[in-house]
């Protein structure tokens, strides 16, 4: 039997012991994860240092304090997270309880890339333990240095058996992707994206596709173009341009500088140090021109616009949409599909479980579906199932009437008692 399969059956034996479930064991193994990532600091930078060339102050910045920001955020919310939700109820099952209570899925394989190798490989491991799943951590071997580090020392800290590192290249991952998954969790170019589909889809295993793209900048005449110029070329050059998120070209009347849109560069992400500039005429020229191509990954804008559609937009500024947990990242159409960080990342790996629990008594009300179907049934369900009634605000409205109705014999009750206090008073 393979590694990687031999890993897939451990993770899923362990996961079927039931010990992810409670949420004390999930909130052990995300601070497990905590102490790795401070603890394990220098030996995180070194090997981003050798992969990457990234530099020691860079890797907090860039890398890590977003995965701890996002443990904090995952221990705090946790309970909320997983509690069971609520949701409106139609007359019909009024005296029910309706509601949507998050189940871990199972087992999922996370695939990772090598540009940013720990923000996008554990980070969505955080949302997994979170959800109660198990997951199978496939990193980049690219970044083969971060890979070995994560392979040594993540089962140090968390349970080696739930959250097995299996490493490796293409092979590796053809072989991790011959196995049954319950979610299978990719960032990386959209060639290899439609790969891990398609063996997916062997399964039936739901996919989320983190996936790149040429993110288009458009600079307005209006805008203050030296901040502009500032932020967006911190944006492109940041990681040497190789950044999922990264302006690819822009788009800016007063720029003269022209690339021709059917240029090679135009055509596939860049992801590089090169930043093209095409000149439109106004902003319905530029809409145009994003339109016709690919959904990107992100949209910059440095004016107001919302009329096209992109994974993310961020108006004046680039890149830190993606440190927001309370926004949703992710892609649409070619930049990928799903979308995770905070309740994101929790809720995409959960099964969002519709439950209804009624009580066996009331039957009366049940008569109108049981058979024979007569005219009148058929009046009734039409209005049991057709009526829109606020339920919250009947409830309300009922508490009101209660309400009043408590007040009103509290009244009487004490003008009854005056009227014996002054009736007693006449007769002294
Ligand atoms: N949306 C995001 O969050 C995000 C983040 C980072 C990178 N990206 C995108 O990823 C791309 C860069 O990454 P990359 O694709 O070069 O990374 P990569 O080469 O590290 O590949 C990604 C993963 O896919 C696996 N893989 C590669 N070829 C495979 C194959 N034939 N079969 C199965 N698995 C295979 C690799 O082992 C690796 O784990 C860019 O397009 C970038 O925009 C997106
Ligand atoms: C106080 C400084 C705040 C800086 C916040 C910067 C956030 C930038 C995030 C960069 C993207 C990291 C992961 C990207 C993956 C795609 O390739």
């Amino acid at each position: 039997m393979s590694r990687e399969r031999q890993a897939v059956e451990r993770a899923r034996k362990a996961f079927l012991t039931g010990r992810s479930k409670p949420l004390d064991y999930r909130i052990g193994q995300l601070k497990s994860l905590q102490r790795f990532v401070v603890e394990r600091q220098k030996d995180i930078s070194d090997a981003l240092k050798k992969d990457l060339n990234k530099s020691k102050l860079g890797t907090p910045l860039y890398e890590t304090l977003g995965l701890e920001g996002e443990i904090l955020l995952a221990v705090n919310k946790l309970a909320e997270w997983a509690a069971p939700r609520p949701v409106e109820k139609n007359l019909l099952t009024l005296s029910d309880q309706v509601f949507i209570q998050p189940e871990p899925l199972g087992v999922v394989l996370i695939i990772g890339a090598w540009n940013y190798p720990w923000a996008v490989t554990i980070q969505p491991l955080i949302g997994a333990i979170a959800a109660g799943n198990a997951a199978v951590v496939k990193p980049s071997e690219v970044s083969a240095h971060t890979s070995k580090v994560m392979e040594e020392l993540l089962p140090l800290y968390l349970d080696k058996e739930m959250y097995p590192v299996v490493t490796g290249g293409v092979p590796e991952t053809q072989e991790l992707l011959k196995q049954r998954f319950d979610h299978i969790f990719y960032t990386g170019n959209s060639t290899v994206g439609k790969l891990v589909m398609e063996a997916a889809s062997r399964h039936l295993t739901p996919v989320t596709l983190e996936l790149g793209g040429k993110s288009p900048c458009y600079i307005d005449k209006d805008c203050d173009i030296t901040i502009a110029c500032r932020r967006i070329t911190w944006g492109k050059y940041t990681n040497c341009g190789q950044t999922c998120i990264a302006p690819d070209y822009i788009l800016s009347p007063t720029v003269l500088r022209d690339v021709k849109p059917d240029a090679k560069v135009m055509q596939e992400e860049i992801f590089g140090p090169l930043l093209p500039i095409i000149t439109v005429s106004g902003v319905d020229d530029a809409i145009r021109f994003i339109n016709e191509r690919e959904k990107p990954l992100a949209l910059y804008v440095f004016s107001q616009d919302n009329k096209t559609s992109s994974g993310g937009v961020l108006a004046n500024d680039c890149l830190v949409h993606f440190s927001v947990s309370a926004l949703p990242f992710g892609g649409v159409g070619n930049s990928g599909m799903g979308s995770y960080h905070g309740k994101f990342g929790f809720d995409q790996l959960s099964h969002l479980r519709g439950c209804l629990i009624k009580k066996l008594g009331m039957e009366g009300v049940n008569q109108m579906r049981y058979p024979p179907h007569t005219a009148k049934k058929l009046d009734w369900a039409r209005f049991f199932i057709l009526k829109q009634v606020d339920v919250a605000r009947v409830g309300r409205m009922a508490m009101l009437a209660l309400l009043a109705v408590i007040a009103a014999v509290v009244l009487q009750v004490r003008i009854k008692k005056n009227n014996r206090a002054l009736h007693a008073n006449c007769v002294q």
